[in-house]
């Protein structure tokens, strides 16, 4: 279980979290919303252990947050993994696509060669991706080809928590509904809990148990999904969300 407890960070002395606390059980699953700079990216930053918090305490599975040069990193590293949305940086464009997804298996496995080739096929079959693309540098895929590569990087070590920042805001329709679904099955194959960041309210349905919302570095409120429409319930700025998405669903269908 991840928990969440009390978090703060402080940006040369601007206040960036405030306050934060959440649980994701183990297989379960929490978006996070809320509008551009109200700290969800800062939060992942901070579960991922590449910033410490202010103060606050972040557990996984009964562990505290390690250091980033101490030895548990690299079983925290292992357990709980995470996509940006900004994924340009994470595979090494001097490596062949099957190197750069071979690297953590080497790391955080001990899995021999043709094991590690059969859960590089099974996973880049799992995203959607051609094996003949696994020769190719990271820099001839497409954006949507890096991105599903990432998510296959991410996956293959069958990390407990995957942490999504973001990921489908890149990719136009058809692939932003392909990636959901995969996420989708691989919750229901592997019981990987998620943690799924978005501004986008329309991607979570079916996603998510649960959403909490942030703004400006403060927690507005969590709820279960199924109550999002709960217009009475909901904090007026949830509303807004909600209001501007279906504004712009709207828009998209005219
Ligand atoms: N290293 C930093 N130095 C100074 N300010 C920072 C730093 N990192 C984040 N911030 C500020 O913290 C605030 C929260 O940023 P963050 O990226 O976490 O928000 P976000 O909700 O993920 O936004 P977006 O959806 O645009 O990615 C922003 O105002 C940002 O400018």
């Amino acid at each position: 279980m991840l928990q969440v407890l009390q978090l703060f960070k402080e940006i040369n002395g601007r206040q960036i979290l405030n306050d934060i606390s959440f649980e994701i059980e183990n297989g379960g699953s929490l978006a996070i919303i809320g509008e551009s700079g109200s700290g969800k990216s800062t939060l992942a930053q901070l579960i991922m252990a590449l910033q410490q918090p202010t103060s606050g305490q972040i557990m996984f599975n009964g562990r505290s947050l390690p250091s980033k040069r101490s030895k548990s990193y690299k079983e925290w590293y292992r357990d709980i993994q995470i996509v940006f949305q900004n994924t340009a940086s994470i595979l090494n464009p001097a490596m062949s696509l099957f190197q750069c997804l071979e690297e953590p298996l080497v790391n955080f496995t001990n899995l021999n060669r043709l094991e590690r080739k059969h859960r590089i096929l099974e996973y880049l079959d799992k995203v959607g991706l051609r094996e003949d693309l696994l020769r190719k540098r990271p820099g001839k895929l497409s954006g949507g080809q890096y991105q599903r590569a990432c998510l296959a990087k991410a996956l293959l070590i069958k990390p407990n928590l995957l942490i999504c920042d973001e990921i489908v805001s890149g990719l136009d329709i058809v692939l932003q509904q392909r990636v959901i679904d995969l996420l989708k099955s691989i919750q229901k194959e592997q019981g990987v809990s998620l943690l799924f960041i978005t501004h986008d309210l329309s991607l979570i349905s079916g996603l998510c148990n649960d959403i909490l919302v942030m703004k400006g570095g403060n927690k507005i409120e969590q709820f279960h999904t199924s109550d999002l429409h709960n217009e009475k319930n909901r904090d007026a700025y949830t509303n807004m969300l909600i209001k501007s998405t279906q504004m712009l669903e709207t828009t998209w269908e005219l």
